[in-house]
């Protein structure tokens, strides 16, 4: 497998307190600290962790909107924390985030079709109204769809929409950051399993981020557990839930409940 990104050592500090960005002397808090690992080509890699460990910054991290951040993130060879405007606008297009709460990021007076089409206006390009039709209906959307409101959607399928218009641009790494959390046991599966036919499609990899280390094991090859900013273990799925090393990661396993609470 080729490696897709690959972090090496990286810390993002924010200020901390109300006068932290004008003091001289101010005082940081170091919300990722010395992470480092790689993620493979067509490969899914799951990041858990309880709130507030680091997630969300990571991605960002990743995406390049924290130009102070420390370390290498290597990105097709290229470090994303020392590429130029131009080089950061083509890794932010093969690279899509896909969020926990569709609803609040999609635009509430726009139809499915023109939010889906949005980026692709941003790009320029022919055929876009087609693209992004073809692309709802990859993503599990009918025709009936394509010219309702968010409002109109149920949870699952406003994900859908949100999936759609990460996909639309074509893009070669997606991070999903909670992209189930807001939705109901059965309607996850349906978002999990759309994410693996896709994958399958097109060649995607995933960085899969999620407090539940349950929903992870679902969709992911390996998984790497994140606790106070720190990556405290990495390992494939299997021995990450059979075999787990890390204390951590042992407390957050001994909180699943079993598949079947009839079971003994
Ligand atoms: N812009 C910021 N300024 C200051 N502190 C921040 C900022 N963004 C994040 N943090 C802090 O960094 C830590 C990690 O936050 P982050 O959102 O990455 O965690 P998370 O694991 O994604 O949790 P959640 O699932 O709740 O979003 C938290 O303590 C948070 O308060």
């Amino acid at each position: 497998m080729t490696d897709l990104l690959t972090l090496n050592h990286v810390v993002k500090k924010f200020p901390v307190g109300r006068k932290a960005l004008f003091s001289k002397e101010r005082k940081m808090f170091t919300a990722i600290d010395d992470v480092s690992f790689t993620l493979g080509e067509k490969e899914t890699l799951g990041i858990v962790g309880e709130s507030g460990s680091g997630k969300s910054t990571l991605a960002r991290c990743i995406l390049g909107l924290y130009p102070d951040a420390e370390g290498e993130i290597l990105y097709k060879g290229k470090d994303v924390l020392k590429a130029d405007a131009k080089e950061l606008k083509a890794i932010r297009r093969d690279v899509q985030m896909i969020f926990q709460d569709p609803y609040s990021s999609l635009n509430p007076q726009m139809t499915a079709e023109e939010i889906v089409m949005e980026p692709l206006r941003n790009l320029g390009g022919e055929n876009i109204r087609e693209k992004a039709r073809e692309t709802l209906s990859l993503c599990g959307l009918s025709k009936a769809h394509f010219g309702r409101f968010p409002h109109e959607f149920s949870g699952g399928q406003r994900q859908r929409i949100g999936v759609a218009r990460a996909l639309v641009v074509e893009p070669t790494l997606i991070l999903a950051d909670e992209p189930t959390s807001a939705l109901d046991v059965s309607i996850q599966a349906q978002i999990i399993n759309l994410l693996e036919e896709l994958q399958e499609e097109r060649n995607l990899s995933y960085l899969f981020i999620s407090h539940d280390i349950a929903v992870v094991e679902h969709i992911a090859d390996r998984i790497g557990v994140m606790y106070r900013g720190q990556l405290v273990e990495i390992n494939d799925r299997d021995s990450i839930m059979e075999n787990p090393r890390d204390d951590y990661t042992k407390k957050l396993l001994s909180a699943v409940p079993p598949m079947d609470p009839h079971c003994k």
